[in-house]
């Protein structure tokens, strides 16, 4: 594509070189620059990429985009200057990829907690009602056969807009999102025009990022505030959890239809009648109009009520009928390490579950409560170099709601373990200590645990669900929850 035409978009530019060169690639990692392509010099957080711009240049950049002037550019190689790379790369990513927004719906999905969850329910939903749909998030970027690693949840717009266009061309009528707030706020769905746009909760997480509650809630405010703003998006629509107290500030900001689901009495789509089934829930679904919808979810936990009302929420307002919706839902075996059974036969059971925040280990153990007989038995960390005020918080969930608890490392990463354990001291009181145990090796931790446990109990992992790394202090480690209990224990 040309240069001009890529560039077309951006209002505020200084250019040097020939705007008519043809750009085969677009790439913001030095390393990856084939001969023909453009750099976009990112400033990070952790690097600033404009020192790569030379080592991009070597490797055959025809074109850089940077925030100042390059020193050293030769004349043959474009320079285009901006005030923010990082704000114009949706809008050079959107352009080069052709707009794959315009041959998709798309879904955009956010909150703390429940997006992986909701996004593929939404996805199994349509599948199963015959839509092609794929989605995108933090399991992975999948559409039929086509599958591609994720490396954050909602991914930089390269290769967000880039999947899009594959799957688009692939014949995929839907891309179910997992917005995240630091996605949002890193512009990274900016060039994706959202038909439905949902969110699923806001609790405490990522304060190292947003600093305070109200920057957080602020964050996802983007992907409702930019839904239905002209006359041809009177279509749109913004599905909101009506037993959250921050729909009602989303609401406000959103020119798009709302619709609200939840358990209260004023939301549009009810769940009423909830009961524990024998192998998840039983609820049933009212619609705004007194419509009644029975449904057996087999996935358990009040959370995932609230997630399949979201799912419902989203699909109905996609066109799907109520018989598709339900019997979607019905079928819906959930996914992986999210509550998980990695039991091997033994007389008592071991789940695995991604809960890394306070609300989402709540919603864990309160599920794991419902469905036990026995004694719960907790092994759960928190991550180094994040949020440290969830540390206190999540340390006094886990002691207050299992029968034992066993701390131990999360990914670390460059932290020393027993700084985290003495932060997470901090939320325990003597009778909580009193039924804890410290042990930093995650693989002791939880063969202590399995070695604690009697008829009937259940050892809920907590943390890392799906995750096939650790990240220690010595660096990466390949081990998931479910390989060390799977190694470790015979099947019986
Ligand atoms: C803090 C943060 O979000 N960082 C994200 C950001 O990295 P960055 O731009 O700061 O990258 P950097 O490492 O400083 O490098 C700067 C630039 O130099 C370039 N570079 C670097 C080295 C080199 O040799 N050559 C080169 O060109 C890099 O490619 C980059 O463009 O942009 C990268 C590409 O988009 C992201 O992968 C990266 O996510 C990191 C891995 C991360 O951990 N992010 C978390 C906080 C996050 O975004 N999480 C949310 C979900 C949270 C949740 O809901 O649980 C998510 O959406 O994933
Ligand atoms: N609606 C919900 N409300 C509260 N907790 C939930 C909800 N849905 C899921 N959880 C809890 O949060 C954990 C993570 O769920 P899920 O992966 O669906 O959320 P997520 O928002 O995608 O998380 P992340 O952004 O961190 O990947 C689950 O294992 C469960 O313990």
């Amino acid at each position: 594509m040309k240069l001009s035409r890529m560039i077309d978009q951006l209002k505020l530019k200084r250019i040097t070189g020939d705007l008519e060169i043809d750009i085969s690639q677009i790439e913001i990692d030095s390393r990856k620059i084939e001969p023909g392509g453009m750099f976009i010099c990112i400033t990070g957080f952790q690097q600033d990429g404009h020192q790569y711009a030379e080592e991009a240049i070597r490797n055959g950049a025809a074109a850089i985009m940077a925030e100042r002037f390059i020193p050293g550019v030769p004349p043959e190689v474009s320079l285009v200057i901006v005030p923010d790379t990082r704000r114009a790369l949706p809008i050079i990513a959107n352009a080069f990829y052709d707009n794959p927004s315009c041959g998709l719906r798309l879904i955009g999905i956010t909150g703390t907690n429940g997006k992986t969850t909701t996004a593929h329910m939404v996805e199994h939903l349509l599948n199963a009602s015959g839509r092609n749909a794929g989605s995108v998030g933090t399991l992975s970027m999948t559409y039929k056969d086509i599958q591609e690693e994720a490396v954050n949840t909602t991914p930089d717009p390269l290769r967000l807009q880039k999947f899009l266009r594959t799957i688009a061309n692939a014949g995929a009528e839907y891309a179910v999102v997992e917005v995240s707030s630091h996605g949002l706020d890193m512009g990274r769905v900016l060039g994706c025009g959202f038909q439905t746009a949902a969110f699923t909760n806001l609790a405490h997480d990522h304060l190292d990022y947003h600093h305070h509650m109200d920057e957080y809630r602020g964050s996802k405010e983007l992907l409702f505030s930019r839904l239905g703003n002209s006359v041809d998006d009177m279509q749109k629509t913004a599905v909101l959890n009506g037993d959250d107290a921050a729909s009602a500030y989303y609401a406000k900001r959103t020119a798009a239809q709302v619709v609200t689901y939840g358990l209260g009495e004023d939301c549009h789509l009810r769940g009423i009648q909830v009961e524990r089934a024998e192998q998840g829930t039983r609820f049933t679904i009212q619609t705004y109009t007194g419509d009644q919808y029975p449904v057996v979810l087999k996935v358990p936990g009040l959370h995932n009520v609230y997630n399949a009302l979201a799912a419902a929420a989203i699909c109905s307002c996609e066109g799907l009928s109520w018989d598709e919706i339900t019997r979607g839902l019905q079928s819906f075996t959930g996914i992986s390490g999210r509550f998980e059974d990695v039991s091997t036969g033994q007389d008592f059971n071991i789940t695995i579950d991604y809960a890394h925040n306070p609300e989402g280990l709540k919603a864990a153990l309160l599920t794991a409560r419902e469905c036990t007989s026995g004694k719960i038995i907790c092994v759960m960390g928190c991550r180094g170099e994040r949020d440290r005020l969830k540390r206190p918080v999540m340390a006094g969930i886990a002691a207050d709601l299992a029968d034992g608890v066993v701390f131990t490392s999360d990914n670390v990463y460059s932290e020393q373990i027993e700084d985290i354990f003495l932060d997470m001291r901090q939320g325990l009181s003597e009778q909580h200590l009193s039924k804890s145990e410290f042990v930093a090796n995650r693989q002791d931790a939880i063969l202590q645990a399995i070695h604690s446990a009697n008829a009937g109990d259940r050892i809920l992992i907590t943390g890392r669900g799906h995750e096939k790394f650790l990240y220690t202090s010595d660096g990466l480690q390949q081990m998931s929850d479910a390989d060390i209990v799977q190694s470790h224990m015979v099947r019986v």
